[in-house]
C-alpha cells in the first residue's frame, strides 16, 4: 500500500527510526488512534472490545523520522487458547519496540485491567512508556483532567498526554513525542509505505469487520476469515478476483451470518467489496463463502489453520 509522499533524505544526520505499540484494555482506541497516525484505516476498529488479533503495522512517515506502529490486542485474562496466544503475543511486541504508548480512555474509570496492565508494564524494563489518555471528546475539561493526574498515579510514564483521535487533537503532538523516544537510524521501509501488513490479510481483516457488522451481540469473536486467492481478472488491469471463507464455531452462527435467503450475507459482501475497493483502489469481484470450523478459537490445528499460528 503506498500513498503520495513528499521526498525525504533518510540519509541525513539525525533521522531517527523505530517501534512503538500501543497497549490498553480492549475498546480503548489503540487501532483508532494507529489510524489516526498513519493517516489511514490500516487497523480494523469496531464498538466491541478484542477486535483486534493480529499485530499489525502502520508507518508513520516525517521527513525527520518514521515510527513504525505495533497494533496489540487488548490484553485480557485468557479465556481460551486464542486468548492465551494474544497475551503472549502482547508480550513479547512490549520488549521489542522502542516506545510504548499506554491507552486509557477519558470516558471510563481507571479500573483493575489499567492496573494490571500497569503493573505488567512496571516489568518491561528499559522501554519508555508514554502515558495516552485517549477520546477526550467524549468527556468534559474537568474530567479528562482528573484522569491525567489518575493515570499519572498507575506508574512511572515519561508522558501523559491527553488525545481524541476522533478529532485529532494532539495526534501530531502524540506523534512528535513517540519520535523523540526513538533512536537514530536509517528508513527502515520505502518512502510512502503505510503497512508492511500482506494485502491478502488486511482484506481478510475488512471482510471480517463486515461480517461482524450489526451481529456483534451475537456472535462477538466466533468469526475468522481466510482470502484463499486474490488475482487479477485474465485480461483486465482493472479487476481483481478475491476468493474468501468465512469460518464460525456452530451451524446456528452461520444462519445468523447467512440471514433470510441470504440476505445478510449479500450484504457483508457489497460492503466488505467497497471497503476493499477503497483500500485497494480498483474494482473487486468478491466470492464469500462460509463454513463452519467448529470450536477453531479452542483448537490449535483450526487455529494455525485460520492465521493464528503463535
Ligand atoms: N468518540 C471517540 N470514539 C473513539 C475514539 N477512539 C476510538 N473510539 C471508538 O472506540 C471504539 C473502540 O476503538 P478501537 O480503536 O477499535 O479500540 P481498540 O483499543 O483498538 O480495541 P481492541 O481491538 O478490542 O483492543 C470504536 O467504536 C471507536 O470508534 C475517540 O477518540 N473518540
Amino acid at each position: 500500500m503506498t500513498s503520495p509522499q513528499t521526498t525525504t533524505d533518510t540519509t541525513a544526520g539525525g533521522f531517527k527510526s523505530g517501534f512503538a505499540c500501543f497497549i490498553g484494555r480492549p475498546n480503548v482506541g489503540k487501532s483508532t488512534l494507529m489510524n489516526a497516525l498513519v493517516g489511514t484505516k490500516v487497523a480494523i476498529t469496531s464498538s466491541r472490545p478484542q477486535t483486534t488479533r493480529r499485530a499489525i503495522r502502520g508507518i508513520v512517515h516525517r521527513p525527520d523520522a518514521q515510527l513504525i506502529v505495533v497494533d496489540t490486542p487488548g490484553l485480557h485474562k485468557p479465556r481460551t487458547l486464542l486468548g492465551e496466544r494474544l497475551d503472549s503475543l502482547v508480550r513479547s511486541t512490549l520488549t521489542e519496540v522502542d516506545v510504548i504508548g499506554f491507552c486509557v480512555p477519558a470516558d471510563e474509570k481507571v479500573g483493575p485491567g489499567d492496573r494490571f496492565i500497569a503493573r505488567e508494564l512496571a516489568n518491561v524494563r528499559g522501554t519508555p512508556v508514554v502515558a495516552i489518555v485517549t477520546k477526550t471528546d467524549l468527556a468534559d475539561r474537568g474530567q479528562v483532567a482528573e484522569q491525567l493526574l489518575r493515570v499519572e498515579r498507575l506508574g512511572d510514564f515519561t508522558d501523559i498526554v491527553p488525545v481524541s483521535a476522533a478529532r485529532g487533537f494532539q495526534v501530531d503532538l502524540l506523534a512528535d513525542l513517540l519520535i523523540s523516544h526513538l533512536p537514530e537510524g536509517m528508513a527502515l521501509y520505502p518512502e510512502g509505505d503505510l503497512t508492511d501488513e500482506p494485502e491478502h490479510v488486511l482484506v481478510a481483516e475488512l471482510i471480517r469487520e463486515a461480517a461482524l457488522e450489526g451481529v456483534r451481540d451475537e456472535l462477538p469473536h466466533s468469526i475468522a476469515v481466510v482470502v484463499d486467492e486474490m488475482s487479477p481478472r485474465e485480461g483486465r488491469d482493472d479487476l481483481v478476483d478475491v476468493y474468501a471463507h468465512l469460518f464460525v464455531e456452530r451451524p446456528s452462527q452461520k444462519a445468523i451470518v447467512i440471514g433470510r435467503k441470504g440476505s445478510r450475507l449479500r450484504e457483508v459482501g457489497t460492503a466488505a467489496r467497497k471497503q476493499i475497493e477503497a483500500l485497494l483502489g480498483v474494482r473487486i469481484y468478491l466470492d464469500l463463502r462460509i463454513s463452519v470450523a467448529k470450536d477453531w478459537q479452542r483448537d490449535p490445528k483450526q487455529l494455525r489453520r485460520l492465521g493464528f499460528d503463535a
